[in-house]
């Protein structure tokens, strides 16, 4: 058997053009022009390309996208003192600090991840990084949802992969990732919430386990999924042997191994035996940056009060 291919990249066009049409939209009503601010500290050649890209998808979105670069010089007190003064700029809707930050070169004064993410006001958090966020997630009644999670449930829905009353496994146990998908997959209701509904199917009330690296008889665990999705950083962790014939397989991995993009999933293995699959690169990638599009134009709507 040879798997459906789930083509993320596809979909992220389609989700941007429904955005660029939002916004034209917005504008010609008279309304203000959604506007994202990105915090980029020090030089990560990966964190480079991710936010020159989020900026050019504001670009083309009709959004309004700043990138602040800064030194990996820069001290806790001058990030939070930059972030206080965005949480302030009635102009600027959406905040994101690009992850991970640098090492500190001040021990001490310096870039504490957790006091960074939880200094963005929650009506900018277009991450969905920030404690309250989290928090309205966990609780069935999200404002913002993580971009990752959001674009993994976009293409469910999309690609018509229902998992209502399915068993999902989801390896790893991230704050970006891990936990809020697994999260959002068990709630009762589901939380695709760009574009229209009609013709996708019902991407909540899953069974989900978390699997992580402590889990024993992790191939056990995961041949039992109706739905895997991969996102513990183990370049090729998940392999034919482990993945139940016809199951679908999302794959959240970015490795670099010699200098090559690869996966969670040991693609060319895993594709005969999946009956969906996303590929990466081209994969769930270009979906986180299609839902930043879509929270900046909601963080927009929800400064129109
Ligand atoms: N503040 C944040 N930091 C980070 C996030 C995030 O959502 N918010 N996620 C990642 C990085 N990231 C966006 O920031 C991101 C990663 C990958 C892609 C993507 O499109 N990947 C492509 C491959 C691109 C490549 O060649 O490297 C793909 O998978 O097809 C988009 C965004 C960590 N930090
Ligand atoms: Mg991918």
């Amino acid at each position: 058997m040879t798997a459906t291919l789930l083509n993320g990249k596809q979909i992220a066009q389609e989700i941007r053009a429904e955005i660029a049409e939002q916004v034209r939209r917005r504008v010609q009503a008279g309304k203000s022009q959604p506007k994202l601010c990105a915090i980029l500290v020090g030089d990560d050649p990966a964190s480079q390309v991710y936010v020159r890209n989020k900026e050019r998808a504001c670009e083309k979105a009709g959004i309004a996208g700043t990138v602040d670069r800064l030194p990996a010089t820069t001290t806790g007190t001058e990030l939070l003192a930059r972030i206080e003064q965005l949480n302030h700029d009635p102009t600027v809707h959406g905040i994101l600090v690009q992850l991970p930050l640098p090492k500190s070169e001040s021990s001490a004064d310096p870039l504490d991840e957790r006091r960074v993410l939880d200094a963005v006001s929650p009506l900018k958090d277009v991450d969905a990084f920030s404690p309250v966020n989290v928090g309205l997630l966990m609780q069935g009644r999200p404002r913002f949802l993580p971009c990752t999670p959001h674009g993994v449930v976009q293409l469910l829905h999309r690609c018509d992969r229902p998992v209502a009353g399915k068993h999902v496994v989801v390896i790893g146990r991230s704050d970006i990732v891990g936990k809020p998908i697994a999260s959002m997959l068990s709630q009762r209701t589901n939380m695709a919430n760009q574009g229209d509904a009609e013709g996708g199917r019902d991407v909540a009330n899953a069974t989900v386990t978390i699997a992580h690296s402590r889990t024993e008889n992790l191939a056990d665990v995961v041949r039992q999924a109706d739905c895997v999705i991969a996102a513990v950083g183990i370049p090729k962790l998940v392999t034919a042997d482990m993945i139940r014939p016809g199951a679908t397989v999302v794959d959240v991995g970015i490795n670099r191994v010699d200098d090559k993009l690869v996966g969670d999933v040991d693609f060319e293995g895993v594709k005969e035996v999946a009956g969906a699959i996303t590929p990466v690169p081209g994969g769930v990638g270009p979906l986180t940056i299609a839902m930043l599009l879509h929270n900046t134009v909601k963080a927009a709507e929800l400064a129109d009060g």
